[in-house]
């Protein structure tokens, strides 16, 4: 797989190529370092996308390939949305939604449609209509939807506990017990505030590599999961790591951010407007009473433009 930037990266230039047979023009993105290939498939029939999983997952290969968290294609629009968005993760498995990828995506068509200012559009993901609204200091807020609490729609075959919700449920991995919060943001999350034998959880001391695969493979998951485990530094200030399903640790997960706040609601340790700090930097999120959408406002940014032998 041969890897080359153009010599002047000029996006205008860059994003008026017409596909050959045999390359494949991308835009890298990152989202506080959780970092995307962004490819536009153009052909307004065509919801299918341009790679396969395999060859998603190759191309995601920081040794052998690009290097990303995932691929992620701009569509034309479905279901009466502006745009549809589709992704696989590194491992090549295709997830219903990514909000930092949201995030990404918004950028990509402020640049692909040579927007400037304030704009918001409409995109069909796997999880439904997602409303993205560049602003004005190029930061994107998010309308991410209303989060789903009913376990089997996580789906997760924890039972509930409060309210038709899975909060504070003992989940045991490999004999530790761990008090998890179960949170949809049309794609699983599994949120820990720690284990039973924990008085406070230290996320910067935490095996990730060794505990992460442990909850996303975990049966009581049956889809997998996403996994946060988060620290409480006060009532509108959290900080998390996350393992992703199907992209272990990840500098950030915008859907996680969502989830935590989500879950710390839940469990009465957080207000509905928190800064959520990841490994690669801050995310505001709030979980809106009047309609119970869950709002996530973050950068996001190109970093190189590139052709791969397709
Ligand atoms: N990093 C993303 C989430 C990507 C999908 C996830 N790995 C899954 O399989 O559900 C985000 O920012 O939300």
């Amino acid at each position: 797989m041969a890897v080359s930037t153009p010599r002047s990266a000029a996006a205008a230039s860059f994003l008026e190529r017409r596909e050959s047979e045999r390359a494949l023009h991308f835009v890298k993105y990152q989202g506080l370092g959780n970092d995307f290939i962004m490819v536009r498939v153009d052909n307004r029939d065509s919801s299918v996308p341009k790679v396969t999983p395999e060859e998603a997952a190759k191309l995601c290969d920081r040794n052998f390939g690009i290097g990303a968290d995932g691929v992620i294609f701009i569509m034309p629009g479905s279901n009466g949305a502006d745009y549809t968005m589709r992704i696989f993760n590194s491992d090549g498995s295709e997830p219903e939604m990514c909000g930092n990828g949201v995030r990404c995506f918004a950028r990509f068509i402020a640049e692909l449609e040579n927007l400037q200012g304030t704009h918001s559009f409409t995109i069909h993901t796997g999880a439904g209509l997602i409303i993205p609204e560049i602003q004005s200091d190029g930061q994107v807020k998010v309308d991410m939807g209303e989060p789903i609490l009913s376990g089997p729609d996580i789906p997760t075959k924890l039972l509930a506990t409060k309210n038709k919700a899975v909060v504070q449920a003992e989940l045991d991995v490999e004999g530790r017990t761990w008090h998890v919060t179960c949170v949809s943001m049309g794609n699983p999350h599994c949120v820990t505030f720690g284990a039973k034998d924990l008085k406070v959880l230290q996320v910067d001391d935490l095996k990730l590599s060794e505990i992460g695969p442990k909850f996303e493979h975990h049966e009581m998951f049956p889809a997998r999961t996403n996994t946060e485990f988060v620290q409480v530094l006060s009532r509108s200030h959290l900080k998390m790591r996350v393992w992703e399903r199907g992209a272990g640790a990840t500098l950030a997960c915008g859907t996680g951010a969502c989830a935590v706040v989500v879950a710390a609601v839940l469990e009465g340790r957080a207000e509905r407007k928190c800064v959520v700090d990841l490994p690669g930097g801050p995310l505001k999120i709030e979980w809106r009473e009047d309609d119970n959408h869950v709002y996530m406002t973050g950068p996001a940014e190109a970093v190189f433009y590139g052709s791969v032998a397709h």
